[in-house]
């Protein structure tokens, strides 16, 4: 480490304070200190880091992980040191993982500490989701379908993938050390067939996946893959876990609500309603009682989300906020009153209406059409969400 800093500052002493800052960083991190050692603390004054240099960049993400690491709670850490030992084993042996976790379980806190492990040790890592926004969400994700070139429509046994062995694409999957799949119980079981004989066929090796480290992770209780016009035995039937390969995964859970680590009974009752343990209300089947406490006014939610009203100087800020809704009709219902607030959007609305009206009676646009404030688009657009 000292040496790539002399080589940067070209200055022995800037480059040993420079040294022991990150050292000291490093150890921060493990909640040890440079006293611990015996090392001296570096000079304050030496130290001038240049912000950009891809060499800091390169300790704070050590440190970020380190962080991290220390954070796991004990599941996640178990699960964490049985991957990263699979990846670590030479041996030619099927490294195929499941971690189940219901939502805000910490899976995607594990992966990414296991992502920020191999980054750090200069190993590449592919990270898939079945879903576009589940995959922006991970580092460097993408869709299981554009990473492993799945054809396009409903897959059959006899898909294949359009990665040719020669190409670079091959090539880099070859070097990966893991795969992390995201969303897995999303996936229908067909995505594995051809995802395991396009592995097979990359690494050149009858494993399951071609012996490449894989750890899928998920929640069966969340949404099981979309069979167009399926019923509930062909959605089922459709699951990975219908798939042969299935029984081959060592699996792992993840139990404790981190999301709602501070209100415990919140937490049981989520795992009873994702386990469908509660009881239906009056036999009517597929229908809980939610607990009254649980349950807020929306007017009351579209104060807490939108405290203020919104004008060109937080426009942005509101742009960040949403609220979800199940159904279409609920998220139009907000909408509205949320808009209906601020008075204009309406006016904007009158202005497009009699715009397009004008343009369809003559055919053509009118000589002047009336322009948008920046205020105007944003409550506009928001109306037409
Ligand atoms: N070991 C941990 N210590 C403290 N906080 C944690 C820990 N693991 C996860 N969290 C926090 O708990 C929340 C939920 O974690 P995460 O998003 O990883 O869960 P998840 O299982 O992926 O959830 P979902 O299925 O809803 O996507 C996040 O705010 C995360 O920062």
């Amino acid at each position: 480490m000292m040496e790539d800093f002399n080589r940067r500052f070209q200055n022995v002493d800037r480059a040993r304070a420079a040294c022991l800052k990150a050292i000291r960083d490093l150890l921060r991190a493990r909640g040890k200190s440079l006293d611990d050692y015996g090392l001296p603390s570096p000079d304050e004054d030496l130290l001038e880091p240049d912000q950009d240099d891809p060499m800091f960049g390169a300790i704070d993400a050590a440190v970020a992980w380190q962080q991290r690491l220390r954070e796991l709670n004990d599941e996640q850490r178990t699960v964490y040191d049985r991957v990263m030992a699979a990846v670590d084993d030479n041996r030619n042996v099927q490294k195929m993982f499941y971690v189940d976790g219901p939502g805000g379980t910490g899976k995607t806190t594990l992966y990414g500490c296991l992502i920020s492990s191999l980054r750090n040790r200069q190993q590449t890592v592919l990270s898939v989701a079945y879903t576009g926004i589940a995959a922006s969400l991970m580092e460097g994700g993408m869709t299981v379908h554009s990473t492993f070139g799945l054809p396009l429509g409903t897959l059959t046994e006899q898909s294949t993938s359009s990665i040719t062995m020669q190409s670079l694409r091959a090539q880099r999957i070859r070097e990966d050390s893991l795969i992390v799949w995201d969303e897995a119980p999303m996936s229908p079981g067909l995505q594995f067939t051809v995802v395991d004989r396009l592995l097979k066929d990359i690494m050149g090796s009858a494993l399951p996946f071609g012996g490449k480290p894989i750890l899928l992770a998920g929640d069966f209780r969340q949404i099981l893959p979309v069979v167009r016009r399926g019923n509930r035995s062909s959605i089922v039937m459709s699951s990975i876990k219908r798939h042969s390969l299935w029984r081959e995964f060592e699996q792992f859970r993840l139990t404790r609500n981190m999301r709602a680590d501070n209100d415990a009974d919140f937490a049981a009752w989520l795992l009873r309603l994702g386990n469908g343990q509660l009881p239906s209300v009056d036999g009517i089947p597929d229908t809980v009682d939610i607990p009254p406490q649980l349950v807020c006014d929306v007017v009351d939610l579209t104060d807490f989300v939108y405290p203020q009203r919104m004008s060109l100087a937080n426009v942005d800020e509101f742009a960040r906020r949403i609220i979800l809704c199940p159904r279409n009709e609920e998220s139009q219902q907000i909408n509205s009153s949320a808009t209906s607030r601020h008075g204009r959007p309406k006016d904007v609305l009158i202005h497009r209406h009699s715009c397009d009206r004008r343009r369809r009676r003559s055919g053509k646009l009118p000589d002047r059409v009336p322009q948008l404030s920046a205020f105007e688009r944003a409550t506009a657009a928001q109306v037409d969400a």
